[in-house]
């Protein structure tokens, strides 16, 4: 039998004839089988080295060391084929997506994307790469970036394609997901009509009068700060509270008494690390297994988990969003599994604060460093809320043109998901062809706004901070009389940008778009439009002197969620 188990440093010619076909049909295996389950993982991965081991010695139970040695050979045989193998036909034309460019490394593994997200540097990086190669980037094995927003539709509207699974990363586990990340599509839509139902028009009354409250709390607090401030800091403090109010009905004071608990270094914390364990969801499973191996993700985890918990055993005080999330709008109806609003309790903090913060502090950093746009903002704001005017009532909101122009503009710009969320088209489906691309089964997708709506083929000027052009495009503003942007990278290179204007609001993703898109857009719209007006019309406000201004551009991070610098505002009451 094994004689050559003696040696144990040279695998034996049964263990070899053995090991090497088992990983070979082993890979077969997980190309067509997706799991996350650890267990079935190392049954798969150590099971057949074992029992070939044990055929290769006579005897293990009498024989343990030579076991042991035919073992060692037979593990590492098998990974090593199997590690083989599948780096071969990753980078082989036979791979479903070979056809598509992208650097080899991240056709090999998604280690290598994992890796370079943890420098928030994901957005630029695939930007980049899109340059290089064009509009289908193979951004992993089976992951490819599509920048033509062309496809948006097929892939995210209503008979598009399911999450991906980087949500699994993200919350480390494969089960109990918020809505965000449920891939089976009856499921999502089923728990998302509660979502709805809590972000749509009548909810939206309802948290108008706490946004309001908030905004003006805000405004005092900031009219207390004597010379500068860090801005970002003040608007995490206010759509944090506010975020606190309108989902769980209160319980968090962040304006008043500042960040004691570190509430925001546990989400950006939290959120670096989701990022990462969203290219790579088997390993944040794996981690997940580990007690506090992934601590600030842990931390954020249960920092959302403990609100939804808290709001649940005090009973609704307010028509918040978890008296629509727990059925307490539908007496008829059983409220869902106490888990299912835990696990929406996380994505609740995260979307419900995280991504308007980010959003309003572009807004305003955009301001600070184009004064000629910030001035032409100002002169609106003026007319519709002259001093004295209560600037915390909506009704105005409607007719605010160049208001609503800086925000898409800073939206644009700054899409606080820059990366996108993934979508994936099953294993167990049949391709799809959407014009010239052939989308195979098993293949993640991801549309990057980042990439998308800096494409000068969707926006005339893409790098320049631009607003007319959302009035040019709803004919609220002739293009021969938009003043060009004061930022073009060539200025004399001018009107011929003008000439041409491209303005594809196809191409404009920063909540997504189709039945799985964000529900939370009008909220937040509401909440940016009150939050700009009501400072712009109390404050003069402008950065610190010599401060760069292209530090902002520099310094934004993308760990899904944009991770903004610091913005240094000396702020001075108008009135
Ligand atoms: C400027 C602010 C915001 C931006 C840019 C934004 C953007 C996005 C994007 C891009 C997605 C992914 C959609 C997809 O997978 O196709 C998303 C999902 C989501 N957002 Fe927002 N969001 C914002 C604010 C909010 C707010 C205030 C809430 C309120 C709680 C919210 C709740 C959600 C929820 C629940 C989802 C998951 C939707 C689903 O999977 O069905 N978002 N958001």
């Amino acid at each position: 039998m094994l004689a050559s188990v003696s040696d144990a440093s040279s695998p034996g010619p049964s263990i070899a004839a053995l090991a090497i076909p088992a990983a070979l049909l082993m890979h077969q295996l997980f190309r067509r089988y997706e799991t996350f389950s650890v267990l079935t993982h190392a049954a798969l991965l150590l099971g057949p080295p074992a029992l070939i081991a044990a055929s290769a010695v006579s005897d293990p139970s009498t024989n343990p060391e030579s076991f042991k040695d035919a073992f060692r050979s037979s593990v590492l045989l098998y990974l090593a084929t199997l590690a083989i193998s599948i780096v071969i036909y990753r980078i082989s034309p036979f791979h479903p997506l070979a056809r598509y460019p992208g650097p080899w490394l991240a056709k090999v593994s998604m280690l290598a994307p994992a890796l370079y997200s943890a420098t928030g540097r994901r957005n630029r990086a695939v930007r980049r790469m899109h340059e290089l190669y064009g509009d289908v980037l193979r951004i992993g094995p089976n992951e490819l970036s599509i920048r033509d927003p062309a496809v948006a539709m097929t892939i995210l509207g209503a008979s598009g394609l399911p999450k991906g699974t980087d949500w699994v990363g993200g919350m480390l586990r494969d089960h109990n997901l918020p809505v965000v990340g449920i891939r089976d599509i009856d499921e999502h839509l089923r728990r998302r009509r509660a979502w709805n139902r809590g972000l749509g028009p009548a909810a939206l009354r309802e948290y108008e009068h706490v946004l309001a409250r908030r905004a003006q709390l805000l405004v005092r607090r900031l009219e207390e700060q004597a010379g500068e401030v860090n801005l970002g800091q003040w608007v995490n403090y206010f759509a944090y509270d506010f975020m606190s109010d309108m989902a769980f009905g209160g319980g968090s004071e962040l304006l008043s008494e500042g960040d004691k608990n570190n509430v925001w270094a546990v989400l950006d914390k939290g959120m670096a690390l989701a990022t990462f364990f969203g290219h790579v969801p088997w390993l944040g499973v794996y981690v997940g297994h580990i007690p506090g191996a992934a601590w600030p993700l842990n931390s954020l985890h249960r920092h959302g988990e403990k609100c939804a918990a808290k709001r649940l055993a005090c009973g609704s005080t307010t028509s918040d969003l978890f008296h629509y999330l727990n059925n307490e709008d539908l007496p008829d109806r059983a409220p869902p599994p106490a888990r299912q609003l835990y696990d929406d309790g996380v994505l609740a903090v995260v979307a419900g604060s995280d991504t308007a913060s980010s959003a309003m502090t572009s807004i305003f950093n955009c301001l600070l460093t184009h004064p000629e746009t910030y001035a032409r903002l100002q002169e609106e704001v003026d007319r519709f809320y002259p001093a004295g005017e209560d600037a915390f009532n909506t009704k105005q909101h409607r007719d605010m043109h160049y208001l609503q122009a800086v925000i898409n503009e800073a939206l644009r710009l700054y899409p606080p998901i820059a990366s996108a969320s993934q979508r994936h088209l099953p294993r167990s489906a049949q391709g799809i062809t959407i014009g010239s691309i052939y989308i195979p089964p098993g293949t993640a997708i991801r549309l990057p706004p980042w990439s998308i709506h800096r494409d000068a083929c969707n926006f005339t000027f893409p790098e320049s901070f631009w607003p007319e052009r959302w009035l040019i495009a709803s004919g609220h503003l002739a293009l021969s009389d938009a003043p060009l942007p004061s930022t073009l990278p060539e200025p004399s290179a001018d009107n011929k940008g003008k000439a041409a204007f491209v303005h594809n609001e196809q191409a404009f993703l920063p909540f997504s778009v189709g039945p799985m898109n964000c529900p939370g857009k009008a909220l937040a719209m509401q909440e940016m439009r009150m939050v700009v007006a009501a400072l712009v019309q109390r404050f003069r406000m402008r950065l610190r002197d010599g401060w760069d201004a292209a530090f902002y551009e520099r310094e934004i991070r993308d760990y899904f969620n944009a991770t903004r610098p610091r913005v240094p505002v000396v702020l001075e009451k108008r009135w």
